[in-house]
């Protein structure tokens, strides 16, 4: 079975089915409290090294360490800064030095509390520290509970690229805490939002019509609302996961978007100024407005889709974020690094329509040149 769900009262789970690599991801509140107890099974020992980062230690780790203590597990904590400039070289470095230091074994489970910046970089540090030990993701923004923690791409960003250097590595269970929710800043909270609206927009009408009824009250947030986003967006992620691991097809659907937003990032630098989810809703704009000019997808579905993201508060185009030495040949080469390309050439995540989203490997640049020039004269 590639997936499950159930619900029981407060907590849904859905199910990664991966054969041995199976995982369920647990969507409810008060997981942090109970997490000790909840990993339990998963645990080859009862040793865990949680790592998180400063802003995540202070308002959420005694919480998951109480968790952790009612059920008897010996934990060692290492807090790292927070941002995207922590998912580097450096900090894997100092990473893996910490958890050597502590005298860990092969039966250790490394534990990702917070961001995605955190999960990936914890999930990578854990594929390759010791050859691979288990990992569990405990994700604390929205982003990383719809999308980041699933699915076991683990990465860093290099300086000439976002996540050129990883591997795939699953992690054992998931833990979203809806109750981590409630300290996470608004401007975060709607670069997650971006990424769930990619399932609606990729594969799913109904679920982006959901997104238009409900996204400015998940924006304003509302807590059942985002639940109801966090198990919607885990199953179609956990079932486009469970049919392509390693994205040597569907998978790379999930790159909605990404193509050009990875490019705006890496151009914009990772201190902070552009968040990934931010990035991916200009992204995403691009990718209708360019299936548009193109004649794949109807004029009017690009301009619904802009219309959202504006309607929920997230940034629609670059003239808030270009700086003035910015060229779309610049941006286009960029995208020539990405892990899509294949042949020299670049592959863009194209729409037929909103919902219906195919993987495009013919895409003539002069057509992505002159739509960057256009979007960098707005
Ligand atoms: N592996 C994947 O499949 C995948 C998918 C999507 C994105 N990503 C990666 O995820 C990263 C972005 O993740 P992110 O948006 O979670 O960023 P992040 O990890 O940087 O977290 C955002 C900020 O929120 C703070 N924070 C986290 N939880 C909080 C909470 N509950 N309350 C208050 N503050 C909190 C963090 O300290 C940080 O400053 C990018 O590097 C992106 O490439 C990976
Ligand atoms: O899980 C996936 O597959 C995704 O593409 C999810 C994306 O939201 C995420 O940003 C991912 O890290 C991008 O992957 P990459 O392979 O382009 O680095
Ligand atoms: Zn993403």
């Amino acid at each position: 079975m590639s997936r499950t769900a159930r619900h029981d009262a407060t907590i849904d789970t859905v199910r990664v089915g991966l054969e041995d690599r199976s995982y369920d991801i647990l969507v409810g509140r008060g997981l942090l409290a109970t997490a000790g107890q909840r990993m339990q099974p998963v645990l080859p020992s009862r040793r865990v090294v949680v790592v998180t980062d400063e802003t995540v230690a202070r308002l959420h780790l005694p919480t998951l360490l109480t968790g952790l203590d009612a059920a008897g597990l010996r934990h060692d904590a290492i807090v790292l800064p927070p941002g995207e400039a922590t998912k580097d070289f450096a900090h894997l470095q100092t990473l893996c030095e910490r958890t050597l230091e502590l005298g860990i074994d092969r039966g250790t489970t490394m534990v990702a509390l917070g961001g995605g910046v955190i999960g990936d970089l914890t999930g990578f540090a854990a594929s390759i520290l010791l050859r691979g030990l288990g990992f569990v993701q405990i994700p604390t923004t929205l982003l990383s509970q719809v999308d980041s923690a699933v699915g076991g791409k683990t990465a860093i960003d290099m300086p000439s690229g976002k996540n050129l250097v990883g591997s795939f590595h699953q992690p054992r269970l998931v833990l979203a805490d809806m109750d981590a929710l409630a300290t996470l800043p608004r401007r975060e909270l709607l670069a997650g939002y971006a990424e769930v609206v990619k399932y609606g927009l990729l594969g799913d009408i109904d679920f982006f019509a959901w997104c238009e009824a409900n996204g400015a009250a998940l924006a304003a947030g509302d807590a059942d609302i985002a639940r109801q986003a966090v198990v919607a967006s885990c199953r179609a992620k956990a079932a486009i996961v469970a049919r392509d691991e390693r994205e040597t097809g569907d998978r790379a659907l999930l790159n909605l978007g990404h193509t050009f937003g990875h490019a705006l990032e890496v151009e914009r630098g990772f201190g902070g100024a552009l968040l990934h989810g931010e990035a991916v809703a200009m992204g995403t704009i691009m990718a209708f407005d360019l299936s548009a000019r193109l004649g794949f997808c109807p004029g009017q579905d690009a301009v619904r889709v802009r219309r959202h993201f504006d309607a929920v508060g997230l940034p629609t185009g670059i003239a808030g974020i270009r700086e003035p030495h910015w060229t779309a040949g610049k941006l286009v080469a960029h995208m020539a690094k990405d892990k899509k390309a294949k042949d020299g050439r670049i592959t863009f995540i194209l729409a037929h329509g909103i919902g219906r989203a195919f993987i495009a490997r013919d895409v003539a640049v002069e057509a992505v040149t002159e739509l960057l020039a256009d979007a960098l004269a707005a």
